[in-house]
Order: structure tokens, then sequence, then C-alpha cells
């Protein structure tokens, strides 16, 4: 059997960041950037003011109060490049450009606040309330680095370089293929022997969350012609392809059967449970393509160790790791021999989880799972956990 850690690298392997696009601003978000964005001005432009008030003479406000003539009036967005002289002042408002000769904001609480002319009761020292020109960045700073991903701050700060376009690693397009004659869509009645289909859901929305575009398909049967061409069909039109189920050692097991034959993909067990029966490699077009178990916990749980991992590398992030943190099981609990596990858990403490179903990681346990918040990851060697062990665990829920 493959170690879980050996098998993670060949799933990443099969990843490498996805060509560049030039998007728009507002079809940004979830994307990474593709190169580094420098500032060609300083940022703030020019010096501005940080209070609406007046822009003074620093000597002309030393004997207080004083009464000094308005000038000029400078709202936000004011082109007006008045000089403030001797005896005089501007009345300015917060983000306009302080005007030549003045080196002081009186903010207008410290004012009669006139117009044609100005009572200066209270004067700041100079300086104060003056946001300086470059005082953010300055010529050739990188503003926004790339392998950023943009979220509303780095989307601000490329708009703030005056940008409306930003290039990208594209979206990757993936798709889900559920496979199994057992399957139908939810809301069909079912006979006996039928269930809902929930995996190709499951993975649509895992391919969303870990920032993909799903195409879902499914469930197709167990048929391996009709696998076959679902497959070819999709072979070079898609980023990667997942598939669910047909991967064990059963006498259906319609995608290992489909694929027996195809020299760039590879049928293993790995010592993990749930997820032990894996597939992975390359369609004849190239496409990777990554044959997950049927069982839904199995299918979750390998999403996440395998495919979410190469998912984010396609979209150009260098940090392909879910947040962790340790936490105390409050409760003990099995795990099978020489496999990691990779239990579904939920907290129940700031640093504090228990399974997050009471028969823990079986993998056929589909409408608990969404009680779980997090993923323990126990590694091969330990064979029980005990009450008020460390474990790690993964921040899987959205
Ligand atoms: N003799 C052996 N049998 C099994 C072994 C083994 O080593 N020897 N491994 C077991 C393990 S572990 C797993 S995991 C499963 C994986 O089997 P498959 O990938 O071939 O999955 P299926 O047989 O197609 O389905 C398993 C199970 O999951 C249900 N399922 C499948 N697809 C969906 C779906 N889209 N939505 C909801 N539920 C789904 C399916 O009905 C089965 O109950 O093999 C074990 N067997
Ligand atoms: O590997 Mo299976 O996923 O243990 O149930």
């Amino acid at each position: 059997m493959r170690s879980l850690t050996e098998h993670r690298g060949a799933a990443l392997a099969l990843a490498s960041p996805l060509p560049v696009v030039e998007v728009l601003l507002d079809d940004a978000d979830g994307l990474v950037v593709a190169d580094d964005l420098r500032t060609d001005e300083p940022l703030p432009r020019w010096d501005n003011s940080a209070m609406d008030g007046y822009a003074v003479r620093q000597a002309d406000v030393v004997d207080l109060p004083t009464t000094l003539r308005v000038v000029a009036d400078l709202p936000a967005g004011s082109a007006d490049e008045p000089v403030v002289g001797p005896g005089t002042a501007a009345r300015i408002m917060t983000g306009a450009p302080v005007p030549a000769g003045a080196d002081t904001i009186v903010p207008v609480e410290l004012t009669d606040a006139g117009t044609g002319t100005v009572l200066v009761r209270e004067a700041p020292a100079a300086g104060v309330h003056v946001r300086r020109a470059g005082e953010d960045a300055v010529p050739g700073d990188v503003v926004v680095a790339a392998g950023t991903l943009l979220g509303p701050a780095a989307i601000a700060a490329v708009a703030s370089l005056g940008r409306a376009t930003v290039r990208v690693h594209r979206r990757p397009r993936v798709a889900v293929v559920s496979t199994g004659d057992e399957l139908v869509p939810p809301g069909t009645p079912l006979r006996r022997g039928q269930l809902p289909d929930s995996n190709s859901w499951l993975l649509a929305s895992a391919v969303r969350d870990a920032g993909g575009t799903p195409v879902r398909i499914g469930p197709v049967p167990d048929d391996v012609d009709a696998l076959r061409s679902v497959l070819a069909d999709l072979d070079g039109t898609v980023d990667a392809i997942v598939t669910s189920g047909g991967v064990s050692v059963g006498a259906y097991d319609v995608v290992k059967a489909a694929l027996a034959d195809d020299p760039g993909v590879e049928f293993l067990a790995v010592a993990v449970q749930p997820g032990k029966p894996q597939g992975l490699g390359r369609l004849p077009g190239g496409t990777p393509i990554y044959t997950l178990p049927g069982n839904p916990v199995s299918s979750f749980a390998s999403f996440e160790m395998f495919v979410r991992p190469a998912i984010l590398r396609m979209r150009g992030l260098a940090d392909v790791e879910r947040p962790s943190m340790s936490a105390v099981a409050d409760e003990g609990w099995t795990t099978p021999p020489g496999r990691a596990q990779l239990m579904p858990v939920r907290w129940v403490g700031p640093d504090r989880v228990v399974r997050a179903t009471a028969r823990g990681s079986g993998s056929h346990l589909v409408a608990r799972l969404a009680l779980a918040e997090g993923l323990a990851v126990i590694p091969a060697e330990i064979d029980q956990v005990a009450a008020g062990d460390r474990v790690t665990v993964l921040k899987v829920s959205p």
C-alpha cells in the first residue's frame, strides 16, 4: 500500500498553474494574480488632508484665536491649485490635495466654520492631519505580489493602482462524474436497491469550495462503453476529471474496467481509511483524472486529501494546505492498524473535538457527515486515540 503522503504527492504532481488570462476586476474574486503589480506613482499620489477643515500656514496660528481670510474652497476632487499666503486659509475637505503654502490642517471643529473668513480657536502642529504622498507606497514598490489570492482587500489594492483588469491564472474547470447502476438523481422515486446520487453533488460543491468551476455529470451506469465515451468527451475540454465509485475489487467496478488498458492511469491501495482504493493519472488527451472510491465519506475525504490541493495549485496558489490545528480528543476511538485515519470531527470547545458521529469514520455515513467541521488526521503508526490525546485537525467546513 502507498502512504497517504506519497499519494498526495502523486496527486499534486499532476497539477500545474493554469494559463494566464486578463479579467475585469468584477470577475477577479477568488483568482490568483499572475505577476507582481508595481505602482508607477507614489500612493497617496499627493499630500492630502485627513480632516474636513482649513489648510493654513503654521506661522499664522501661533497666536490664537485669530481670523484668516478664506481664499479657496477645496472639496475632494478639486483640481484647483490655490496658494495659501500669509493671513489666509483654504477651506479643505478630507482627501483634497493640500494647497501650496499650507502646512497645517485645522479641523473644522476648532473653528467657527466660516466661509469668507474663519476664526481659528485652536490649531494642531504642522503636518498633523496631512496624509503624505508616498506614505503607503513609492514608485516601484510591489503592491500586489504574484500568487496573491484576490479577495476584497487585494482587489481594492489593484483598483487603487488604477487598473481595471488584472492578469490571473484561469479558474480550473473540473468535471465530476458519479458512477453506479444503483444511483438515481435526488428526487426520483426509489425502488429497492436504489439510492440517490449524492457524490456528484458532494464533489461539485467541493470543487466550487476549492475555487474551481464544476461540470457535474452523472450518474453514469456501470457500462464500460458508456463511461469510456463520457471520459473521451471530457478529455481535453476540462482541466481535471474526478470520478466516484467503481474502483475496488467488485465484479462491476466500471471505472477500473474502463481505464484498465489506459497506460496513463494507475490503480492502487492507499494506506488510509476511508479512501483506500484510488486511481489517478492522465487520459490520452493529457487531462488529469482522479478516480475516488464511491462510499460518500471516502469520496469526501479523498477529494480533501488528493484533489483539493491539485485544484489550488492549478489556480496558482503556492500554499495548498488547509488550515490545521492541534485539538484534544474529548473521547477515544480505534483506528485501523497500518493505515492513516481521516476522522470526521466536530468541535465541542475552542480546541476540543469529538467524532462527528458515534459510528466514527464509517465510509457510508453520508447523512451525519453533515455534522463534520474538521477531519482529524491520525497517522498510520497510531492504532488507538485515547480521550485527552492531542490530534491534528484540518478545518474543512466552509
Ligand atoms: N472485497 C472488497 N470489497 C471492498 C473493498 C475491498 O478492499 N475488498 N474495499 C472497500 C472500500 S474500503 C471501499 S471505499 C469501497 C469502494 O468501492 P467503489 O469505489 O468501487 O465504490 P462502489 O462500489 O461503486 O460504491 C461503494 C458504496 O458507495 C455507494 N455510492 C457509490 N457512488 C455513490 C454516489 N454517487 N452517491 C451515493 N452513494 C454512492 C454505493 O452505493 C456503495 O454503497 O469498496 C469496498 N469494498
Ligand atoms: O477506503 Mo474505504 O474508503 O475505507 O471505506
